[in-house]
């Protein structure tokens, strides 16, 4: 039987992501059920919810990283500017260059710092000149609000940065493929306060160009970067809408539950 949702509604047909009937499955694993939802361009949307409850499933549905796992089987509907990106002539590549991810621990290439920016607009061919590429390098860390730390060692080895100034790298190339959607999932856990609160002022720079969908455990930091908020339980998306209204006067009980620290 189908939850009800309790939901405000977000305009449809101007929606940036929508999902109709998603479900996931690992093996025999229920991990995401009946999840319908209509995600703004230009917006912070945060996912939270007690472990395990399918947060990472549902990011993970957006860029089709899901196709990744073996286990993993995806049916119902998704689809950005109201494209499905099931359909066969979808090349996932292509897809998760427009739907970019950012994850837990900064994951930089143990290359240069300019390699690492320079990366995805290689292989996707997206400059034709050294001078094009350099100016993708330098917009793209000016954008993750790197530029000015790094500027003087491009050559450096990327791995050679702090943590925060590795998530942003990690951001940066990320943005470099000119995505539209940024995924990023719990990006600030495993920086420390400074680097967090670095990285959430660029999120809310970013919203300004991208739809942004951040999973996060911590309530505090939705509250700050997100506009609308969504709350997971047990596999089922059981309540979504503005992150204040979520937050002080929550409609479903599960949620209240959560944010008070009942659950989780
Ligand atoms: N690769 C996988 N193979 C099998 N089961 C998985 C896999 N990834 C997730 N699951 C299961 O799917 C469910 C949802 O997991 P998911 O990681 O999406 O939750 P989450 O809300 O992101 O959790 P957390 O906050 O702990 O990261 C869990 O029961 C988990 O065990």
């Amino acid at each position: 039987m189908k939850d009800t949702l309790t939901e405000t509604p977000a305009a449809a047909d101007t929606a940036k992501i929508a999902t109709r009937d998603l479900q996931v499955h690992y093996g025999d694993t229920h991990a995401l059920r009946d999840v319908d939802v209509d995600i703004p361009d230009r917006t912070v949307t945060a996912l939270i919810g007690p472990s395990g409850c399918g947060k990472s499933t549902f990011l993970r549905c957006l860029n089709r990283m899901n196709d990744t796992i073996p286990a993993a089987r995806v049916t119902g509907e998704i689809r950005i500017d109201g494209e499905d990106i099931h359909d066969p002539r979808i090349d996932p590549v292509q897809l998760r260059a427009k739907v970019g991810m950012v994850f837990q621990k900064p994951n930089p290439f143990p290359k240069s710092i300019r390699d690492n920016v320079a990366y995805g607009p290689r292989i996707h061919g997206l400059t034709r000149t050294r001078a094009e590429l350099d100016e993708v390098v330098e917009k793209s860390l000016r954008r993750a609000a790197l530029w000015d730390e790094v500027k003087d060692r491009l050559d450096a080895l990327a791995t050679g940065l702090s943590g925060g100034q590795q998530q942003r790298l990690c951001i940066a190339r990320t943005i470099a493929t000119s995505p539209e959607i940024l995924l990023m999932d719990e990006p600030c856990s495993a920086l420390d306060p400074i680097a967090t609160a670095q990285i959430e002022e660029l999120i809310d720079d970013l919203r300004s160009r991208f739809a942004v969908v951040i999973v996060t455990h911590s309530m505090q930091q939705a509250a700050r970067v997100s506009q609308r908020t969504a709350f997971f339980h047990l596999g089922r998306m059981v309540e979504y809408g503005d992150t204040g209204a979520l937050f002080t006067n929550p409609a479903d009980p599960r949620t209240e539950s959560y944010i008070t620290g009942r659950i989780g």
